[in-house]
C-alpha cells in the first residue's frame, strides 16, 4: 500500500461503512473515496485506482449482503485483508416541520429497512419503501428540493451533523444488539500474517452432477477440525440450479488443518476461489483439537515420507 493509501467505501460520508473504514489504522489521514455502490468501490480497487475498499458483508439480523458476496465471488480476483464490526443503531429523520403522522414514504438502504420492520409496522404501518443506495444517501436526499420521500432511516451521526434534519425517533432497530461485519478488500498480494485468531474466506462452486458434493465440501472442514462461522449458497446467475457456497472458516491458510481443508476443496471443486486469511475482529482464537494441530499434521506427513523412502 502507498504511503498515503486510497480507500473506497460505500458512501457518502456518514454511512456505517465509513464508520467501519475509520477503524482501520491510518484511515483518518488516507484518501477516502465514497462510492454509490459496492461494485464501483471494488472495481476501483481492481483497476488500481484505490488500494482497498471497505464494504459490508454480513449482519447479525439480515445475514449476508448479497451484493458483496456476489461481487467478490466473480470477476478479477480480490483478497480480504481485514474485517471490522460496527454496532448498528438507527434513527428516523425528516425535514423540520414533518411529523411521524405526515410520513408516507421512507428511504434507506435495504438492510436498514429490513432491520427496522417492527418499528415501521407499529408506527407508520402504511409507509412505502423507497430503496436508497445507503442510509446516508437517503438522509442527504431529504435535503434536495425535489425529494420524493418524507423520511429516511440512517445512523445517529448523520442526523447530528445535519441541521436540516430532525430526529423523529431513535433506536428504531428491531434488535438492539445488531452488528454488521465489514471487509477491507485489496488486490491479491502478501497475506496478512497469522495471528492465532484468524478467519479464512473461500468461494466454492458446487460441482454439478456430483451426488453428495455438498457433504464432500463440508467434510473437508469437519474432518480437519475446522469450524465454520458462515456458509451461504448463492446462485451463480448462469442458469437455474447452479450455486456457489461462500464460506468463512476459523483459522489461517498457514494453519496446516486449514491448508489441508482448502487443498481438499480444490480437489472436489477446482474453481474454488481463495478470498483471504485475515485477523478476526473479535480476536477469538480457534479451538484446535490435538490431532489437527500443525505438529500433528507435520508428524503425519513425516510418517508417510518415511514409508515412501523405505
Ligand atoms: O447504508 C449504510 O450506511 C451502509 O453502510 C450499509 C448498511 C446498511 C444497514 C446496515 C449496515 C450497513
Amino acid at each position: 500500500m502507498s504511503a498515503v493509501p486510497t480507500f473506497t467505501f460505500l458512501g457518502p460520508e456518514g454511512t456505517f461503512t465509513e464508520a467501519a473504514l475509520m477503524q482501520v489504522p491510518g484511515a483518518a489521514h488516507a484518501t477516502r473515496i465514497p462510492c454509490t455502490n459496492v461494485n464501483t468501490a471494488l472495481d476501483r480497487v481492481r483497476a488500481g485506482a484505490a488500494d482497498a475498499a471497505m464494504v459490508p458483508i454480513e449482519n447479525s439480523v439480515e445475514g449476508g449482503v448479497t451484493a458483496t458476496l456476489d461481487a467478490i465471488a466473480t470477476g478479477t480476483e480480490l483478497r480480504i485483508i481485514r474485517e471490522a464490526l460496527v454496532p448498528i443503531v438507527f434513527v428516523i429523520v425528516a425535514r423540520p416541520g414533518v411529523e411521524i403522522s405526515d410520513i408516507k414514504r421512507i428511504s434507506t438502504h435495504g438492510h436498514a429497512w429490513a432491520q427496522c420492520r417492527l418499528w415501521v409496522e407499529a408506527n407508520i404501518p402504511n409507509a412505502d419503501y423507497v430503496p436508497g443506495s445507503s442510509t446516508a444517501a437517503a438522509a442527504m436526499g431529504l435535503l434536495e428540493d425535489n425529494a420524493h420521500y418524507d423520511a429516511a432511516i440512517c445512523a445517529p451521526l448523520v442526523a447530528a451533523e445535519q441541521p436540516g434534519l430532525n430526529v423523529l425517533a431513535s433506536n428504531i432497530g428491531d434488535n438492539p444488539d445488531a452488528v454488521t461485519r465489514f471487509i477491507l478488500v485489496s488486490r491479491p498480494g502478501p497475506l496478512p500474517e497469522r495471528t492465532g485468531a484468524d478467519k479464512t474466506t473461500v468461494v466454492v462452486p458446487l460441482p454439478e452432477d456430483h451426488p453428495g458434493a455438498l457433504m464432500g465440501i463440508l467434510d473437508q472442514f469437519a474432518s480437519r477440525g475446522v469450524n465454520l462461522s458462515r456458509i451461504e449458497s448463492r446462485p451463480t446467475g448462469q442458469y437455474l440450479g447452479q450455486y456457489f457456497f461462500s464460506i468463512d472458516a476459523d483459522g489461517h491458510i498457514s494453519d496446516a488443518r486449514v491448508a489441508d481443508a482448502l487443498a481438499g476443496l480444490h480437489r472436489i471443486s477446482p474453481a474454488t476461489r481463495f478470498l483471504g486469511s485475515y485477523a478476526r475482529a473479535d480476536k477469538q482464537a480457534a479451538v484446535v483439537a490435538p490431532h489437527t494441530s500443525d505438529a500433528s499434521f507435520a508428524a503425519a506427513h513425516a510418517w508417510v515420507e518415511a514409508i515412501l523412502k523405505g
